[in-house]
Parts: C-alpha cells; structure tokens; sequence
C-alpha cells in the first residue's frame, strides 16, 4: 500500500537524552534526507553526518541510515537519524523536517500501522510488538517475544483452512444433491473434523488465564482477622512502607495494591481490610472488598497471629490458600523451619524471618499458574471473543441435526470469519485505531 505523505516522530524516549532517533517513513524520505544531510546514505549502513537547516547552518552532527524500499520496517522508503538528545536540537530537526512539503508529525502507532497494511506481519504480531514495548517483567518480555513471530497467526491460519476444506466438501454436495441432504459417509467425517477442531479451540481458549497472569500479574491476597499483621507483611515484602500499620485492630479499610517482579514474574500484593464481625459501617465496607479481592485472587495468604486466639470471623474457605503464621519473634517455641503445622509458613515481619521463604513460594506458585505454554495462548481478550464465536458456531454446526446444507456451510463460514477476525484479514478498519492508538509515538 503507498501513502501519499510521508511520516517522521522522534521514536527514542524522554528528551534531554544522550542519543535522539528520529525516524521517517513514505515516499518523500530520500528528498528530506537530500534537504537534511546532503545526501541519500547506501540502504543500511550507518553514515556520519552533518544535519543542516534550510539556510545551510549546522543544526547537529549524527548518524542517518535510510532503508529502502520495502525492506524496511514499515514496508515503505524508510531513514533514522540519530542525533544528540538536547530538547532544542531535536526540536529544531523536527521543524526542519516539518518545513518540507508532503511531510507529517506522524499519530501514535502510524508506523506500525503502515508495516501491518504492508503485510509485515497480522494484527496478532502487532499486539504482540505492543505487549513487547509494554513489558516490564522478563515474563512479559519473553511472552511478548514468543507472539511476535507470527506463530498465533498461523495457528488461526490453519484452523481456518480446515474449515474453508469442509465447507468446499459440504458446498460440492450442494452443486449435486437435489434434496440438500449430505450422503452418510461425507457426513461424518465432516462431523468429526468439526467436532475434532472444536476441541481443539476450546483447549485453547483456556490458556488464556496464562496470558492474564502473565500480563496483569499473579494475585494474591493477605487477609486474615484485625491485627494480625497484613499490612506489615506487606511492607516488608515489598521493603517500602505502602500501608499503615498501628496496633489499632481496623487501621486498614481499603484495598492497598502493591507489584512485585519476583523472578521476572509480575506478583500483584493486596492487603486488605481485617476479617471481622460486627465491625462499623466503613470497616464493613473494607471487609467486603477483601472478601471480594480473596475471591478473585489466584492465591490467598491467610494470616494468623500465633499470639492471638484463633479466629472464628474467617469460614470462607478459597481453593488455593495458604496459612501463614506471623509475629514469630514474640514465641520463641516457633521458628521459621519448624511451624506447629508443615503445611503453614511461619514469618516474622519485624525480624524479616520467614520472608524469603515466602517469596521463593510465591515465585513459584505465579510461575507454575503461567505453566509450560511457552506462550501459545489467546494473549488478548479480543482473540478471545472471536475464538469463542468460532467455537459457538461450530458447537451449533455439530449439535444440530437436519440443518441441511446450506445452513451448515453458512455455519462454517461464520467460525472462519470470527478467526480472520483475529488475524485482520477481514472488516477490520474500526480495529484499526484501536490497536495502533495505544502504541507511543514514533513507533
Ligand atoms: N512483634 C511483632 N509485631 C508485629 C509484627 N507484625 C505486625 N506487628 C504488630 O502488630 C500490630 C498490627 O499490625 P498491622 O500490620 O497493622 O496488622 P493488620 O493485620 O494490617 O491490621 P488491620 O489493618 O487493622 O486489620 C502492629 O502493632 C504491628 O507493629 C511482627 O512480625 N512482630
Ligand atoms: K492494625
Ligand atoms: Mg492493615
């Protein structure tokens, strides 16, 4: 695809900077690198030169590299130029670059847009480059990396070519049967390869909660009766002192959300209000949220003072959960190696006893629920969606009897749309924007 104006934004980071990138891409790159530098480098290589203004006086000097033509990252005649990372020295770059004709400041995405139009990869792979760019953990990165290759995209790919062979079976009866009903032997080994395939995205789909983890972090949750030391758990997991802590019982009301990167895994702390009954109207409040944020996280850490009395607030029961015993320092009959029961972890958030032991836990929990997918997964809810409309369609195709030909090729042609969906490569102009607008400038 050719486009008319050419784009430039600086792509490299927060200014004043050591080094600046500028990047251009379209069909007036050689005239601007002609007007800026003098001259058109050979494609690829990086040359030293010297960056001008339109009356001929030295702006900065740097290095320019151009890219022709479509071995570039957009597809499209492409250059950088790399200059000092000074506010006004780029600020006068771009005004130079803006002064020439069919030049534009380019919209936040635009040349990751342009490259996927160009076919340099799907819509998948450029999630996946924004997930890349996203990342803060090496989970993150390494998931990321694992999706841009186009490895979904042809995964999707293929499942859509076999449902294009059963319609083109099921449309070739069509041509010939007069009652529009399937021959027996036909009919099942279309059954069994719609059937054989919807296995197959529903297994899928649920990998999903891999991809969630891994982006939105590993939940746990600290609850546990008044007191018995949540929020200063917290604080000394994460060695800053986020949450209030005192000796009153119902100091913490709200939610408090603390990321930890253990490992390269992204781990989301909450610590939350004290468990207990008969607290006023607000504490109340804060007992729901943490009964609620103990239902959705992925671990539950219940916490008990070994000098406390047992709680009796606390019967809700979560599947994964943890017993971690606190305040160790004030019983010298517990230690960190020898709780009074093997299945709980004793800790002391005074002392920092029993912390590791606690982290290398959650480490491993958070890495065991991200599984050995290797990151062939739904990594998006937008995959989702459609995976699941595929999937539906396909359960109408194998549950229905009698729907006569027409019905189940048109069937068939819905699942495989609802996959080129995932892709782009049908009705994706409204997607567009939304995906490409959430890259930075630049990219
Ligand atoms: N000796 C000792 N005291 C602790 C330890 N952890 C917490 N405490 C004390 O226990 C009291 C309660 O601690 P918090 O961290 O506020 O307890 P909480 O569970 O968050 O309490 P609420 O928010 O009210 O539900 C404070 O006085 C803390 O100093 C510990 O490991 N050792
Ligand atoms: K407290
Ligand atoms: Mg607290």
């Amino acid at each position: 695809m050719m486009f008319r104006e050419t784009i430039y934004a600086l792509s490299s980071g927060a200014l004043p900077s050591a080094v600046a990138v500028i990047r251009l891409s379209g069909p007036h790159v050689r005239e601007a690198l002609t007007r800026i530098v003098g001259f058109v480098p050979e494609p690829r290589q990086l040359v030293l030169a010297t960056m001008r203004n339109s009356s001929g006086e030295q702006i900065d000097r740097g290095f320019v590299s151009y890219f022709a033509a479509p071995a570039s990252f957009t597809g499209e005649d492409a250059a950088e130029l790399d200059s000092h990372g000074g506010k006004a020295v780029v600020a006068a770059l771009l005004k130079e670059l803006s002064s020439i004709a069919g030049l534009r400041p380019a919209d936040p995405g635009e040349f990751a847009r342009r490259a996927y139009l160009n076919g340099k990869f799907d819509l998948t792979g450029a999630e996946a480059l924004g997930d890349l760019i996203e990342a803060e953990t090496e989970g993150q990165r390494r998931f990321a990396v694992a999706n841009t290759g186009g490895r979904t995209a042809a995964l999707y790919q293929g499942w859509r070519e076999r449902i294009i062979h059963t319609r083109a079976m099921i449309e070739a009866e069509l041509d010939f049967a007069d009652e529009g009903d399937i021959p027996e032997s036909i009919g099942s080994t279309v059954l069994s390869s719609v059937t054989e395939l919807r296995q197959e995205i529903l297994s899928h789909i649920e990998g999903y909660s891999t991809a969630e983890i891994l982006r939105e972090g590993f939940q746990v949750a600290l609850i546990g009766p008044p007191n018995a030391g949540k929020s200063s758990l917290l604080n000394a997991l994460v060695k800053r002192d986020v949450a209030i802590v005192s000796d009153e019982p119902g100091t913490t009301r709200d939610l408090v959300v603390v990321n930890l990167d253990l490992g390269g895994m992204k781990i989301v702390l909450t610590d939350t209000a004290g468990i207990r009954e008969g607290a006023g109207k607000v504490e109340q409040q804060g007992v729901e949220r943490a009964r609620h944020a103990a239902g959705s996280a992925h671990l539950v850490l219940r916490l008990q003072d070994i000098t406390a009395p047992p709680s009796f607030g606390l019967k809700d029961e979560y599947t994964d959960e943890i017993v971690v015993l606190t305040k160790i320092d004030l019983d010298e009959r517990v230690s960190v190696g020898d709780p009074p029961d093997p299945g709980h972890l004793a800790v002391s958030a005074k002392t920092g006893e029993g912390l590791d032991a606690l982290l290398a836990l959650l480490q491993e929990r958070a890495t065991k629920a991200t599984g050995a997918t290797g990151g062939f997964v739904p990594f998006r809810e937008r995959h989702l969606v459609h995976l699941r409309e595929a999937e539906r369609l396909l359960g109408e195709f194998s549950a229905a009897r009698n729907l006569g030909l027409e019905l189940q090729a048109e069937l068939l042609r819905g699942a495989s749309l609802a996959l080129g969906r995932i892709i782009g490569d049908v009705d994706v102009e409204d997607l567009l924007d939304v995906i490409f607008s959430r890259f930075c400038v630049g990219k």
